[in-house]
């Protein structure tokens, strides 16, 4: 199996891919039922943290949502993984811990990509065990009062929370290169909270 690709995303009953070229996305409504959302909304609020992000982008608004690892020991989490990946035909061996985030209003993550720039300083600290990311798998488990929406700004398209529904784009290039087209912004919360759930894979085993 290629590991950067996710061979079973376009097979999916009732998933939708982005009518676009310069990027692979795919998004499916209800992947996860509510009360599958309402528990691991439940873990994200007991774990959470402060963000942090990998490379240094130079001020701290950038990302100022929380964050927390969702354990896989936890058989519920454990569950969830295996969904993603059984669903999207990749290998859950090469997958990061499943991480959880929370937006409060006025919390946003602004745009960036999720591949580790390969000019980047911090590229050899993050990417010399497992390689750069390659698919992101992300699901919205509630709907915000207002804002929150996730805009591919390349791309002019932006998709709003619903919960339940899953978006899963290819971060590279065919060849293998990072693709810029993949660039998003969590957006602004006005109104409530946002809570997601994202999965990212690499181009190699995770080994932390
Ligand atoms: O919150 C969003 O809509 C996007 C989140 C995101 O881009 C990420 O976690 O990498
Ligand atoms: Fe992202």
């Amino acid at each position: 199996m290629s590991t950067s690709d996710a061979p079973l995303l376009a097979t999916q009953p009732g998933i939708q891919r982005l009518p676009r070229p310069e990027l692979v996305l795919f998004m499916k409504r209800d992947f996860l039922d509510a009360e599958a959302c309402a528990g691991l909304i439940d873990r994200i609020d007991t774990n959470r943290r402060p963000s942090t992000i990998a490379d240094d982008m130079g001020y701290e608004a950038f990302r100022t949502s929380e964050t927390c690892d969702l354990d896989d020991a936890d058989p519920f989490v454990a569950a969830i993984n295996a969904r993603l990946a059984a669903y999207a035909g990749l290998d859950p061996a090469h997958g990061e811990p499943l991480q959880g985030q929370r937006y409060g209003v006025g919390q946003e993550f602004k745009a960036h990509t999720d591949y580790f720039e390969p000019s980047g300083r911090d590229f050899a600290t993050y990417c010399s065990r497992s390689g750069n990311r390659t698919w992101t798998l992300m699901v919205y488990l509630n709907e915000p009062g207002a804002g929150g929406a996730t805009r591919f700004t390349k791309l002019g398209k932006t998709i709003q929370p619903e919960t339940g529904k899953l978006v899963a784009w290819n971060n590279r290039l065919p060849d293998g290169r990072p693709n810029p087209a993949s660039i998003h912004h969590g957006m602004k919360v006005r109104a409530g909270t946002k809570y997601i759930i994202t999965k990212w894979y690499r181009e190699r085993l995770w080994i932390g």
